[in-house]
């Protein structure tokens, strides 16, 4: 090969890599690129073994309340440490689902999703709000924006604490965005504390759905309002079907979730812990267009992210483990588009809640 070759085959090499890596690998919204993937606060070498304990916690999501209820909080920050930089990269700084709007980008459409708290919880300047659940902060940030409260975010998830700073210094919102590592179940926070309170697609993850909303209802002053966006089983899903069970079970399996709950139930539980329901309603429901959409379009951009994920785990820029991860997620979509396309589950069941002004806390 002479040297003319071998300058311009080295060259088409280099401009293939870069293009491979930085613009295929690009963040979504400047928050992760492909080659900064970790694994959170666990370190490189016990990825795979952290994943596949996560992923024998979960084969049974059900069996799990039976068994093993109080090591779920453990297992999702297990899950979070393994999932949050690939959602970062692949999704944004928002994790959750919103339905599309016909000429709105995916980041707008969340946008609108996120304000329509604001709008709900009435929330003014100078009001204190807890999101509970809070990921790496792209809701609170927006309703903090919008509203100009100060919002406090809890999550399980060490990592996405510091990821959340991070993201509220750079948008200039860390005097009205604050964000501390706890348990939802069980919040360092004093009695009726808050003016309002939101959670979105979080808790989901809570074995018991009656010991989140007992606690964000503790905290809540008299008068404060409440709004989440629960994950939940339609009035479609029939749990004699086998191909409908196979599907919420593939949801539970890679999103860490204890067992979905009926739309039913939300409101019922709500109120015995002592809420007045203003209002329920399923947000994915016709006129709204489909929230899985974004989903299914990307299934050319994950077989070009597996292979990104892949070369740089086999590279070694990834730590080992990311692949089985990306893998899961990738069937994850598919099990979450299904339910979308059946109808029998939505992401985006919301519950306004009121904690009526003479209640007397019990704890
Ligand atoms: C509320 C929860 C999370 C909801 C969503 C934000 C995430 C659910 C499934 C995730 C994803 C699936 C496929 C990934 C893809 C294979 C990868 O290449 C890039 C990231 C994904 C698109 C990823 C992004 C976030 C989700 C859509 C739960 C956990 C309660
Ligand atoms: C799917 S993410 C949603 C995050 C955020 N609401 C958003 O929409 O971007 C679920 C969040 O709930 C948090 N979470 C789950 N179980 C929790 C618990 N027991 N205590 C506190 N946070 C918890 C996770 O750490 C994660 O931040």
């Amino acid at each position: 090969m002479d040297t003319y070759t071998l300058f311009f085959t080295a060259s088409l090499i280099g401009i293939g890599l870069y293009w491979f890596l930085f613009v295929l690998g690009s963040a979504e919204q400047k928050g992760k690129h492909v080659v900064h993937l970790s694994s959170g606060s666990i370190s490189a070498e016990k990825v795979l073994d952290n994943y596949n304990q996560y992923s024998s916690f979960f084969r049974r999501p059900k069996e799990i309340l039976e068994t093993a209820e109080d090591k779920v909080p453990a297992f999702v920050d297990t899950f979070y440490n393994l999932v949050t930089d690939i959602y970062e990269w692949g999704w944004g700084q928002s994790f959750h689902f919103s339905p599309s709007i016909p000429g709105k980008s995916h980041r707008e459409a969340t946008r609108l999703h996120e304000e329509m708290v604001v709008h709900l919880l009435g929330s003014k300047p100078g009001d204190r709000v807890l999101d509970a659940g809070c990921g790496v902060g792209g809701p609170m940030r927006a309703i903090a924006a919008h509203s100009g409260s100060n919002v406090v975010g809890i999550t399980i998830n060490e990592y996405q604490v510091k990821r959340a700073r991070i993201h509220n210094k750079k948008a200039g919102l860390d005097g009205l965005c604050q964000v501390i590592t706890g348990n939802f179940l069980s919040m360092p926070f004093d009695n009726d504390s808050f003016d309002a309170a939101y959670s979105i697609e979080a808790t989901c993850h809570a074995p018991k759905l009656e010991e989140v909303y007992a606690e964000i209802f503790r905290v809540l002053k008299p008068g404060g309002m409440y709004v989440s966006y629960e994950w939940v089983t339609t009035e479609l899903y029939d749990n004699g079907d086998e191909d409908q069970v196979e599907i919420v079970q593939g949801i539970e399996r890679g999103d860490a979730l204890p067992g979905l709950r009926s739309y039913r139930d939300i409101a019922e539980i709500a109120r015995k812990v002592g809420f007045e329901v203003v209002k329920e309603k399923d947000l994915a429901k016709p006129p709204a267009k489909p929230w899985w959409s974004r989903l299914k379009m990307g299934k050319v951009a994950y077989w070009r992210n597996h292979i990104l994920v892949t070369v740089l785990s086999w590279i070694g820029i990834a730590p080992q483990g990311t692949v089985d991860v990306h893998e899961m997620l990738c069937k994850t979509a598919v099990y979450l588009t299904k339910g979308g396309e059946t109808g029998i589950f939505t992401p985006m069941y919301m519950i306004l809640c009121r904690k009526p002004e003479s209640s007397v806390n019990s704890s």
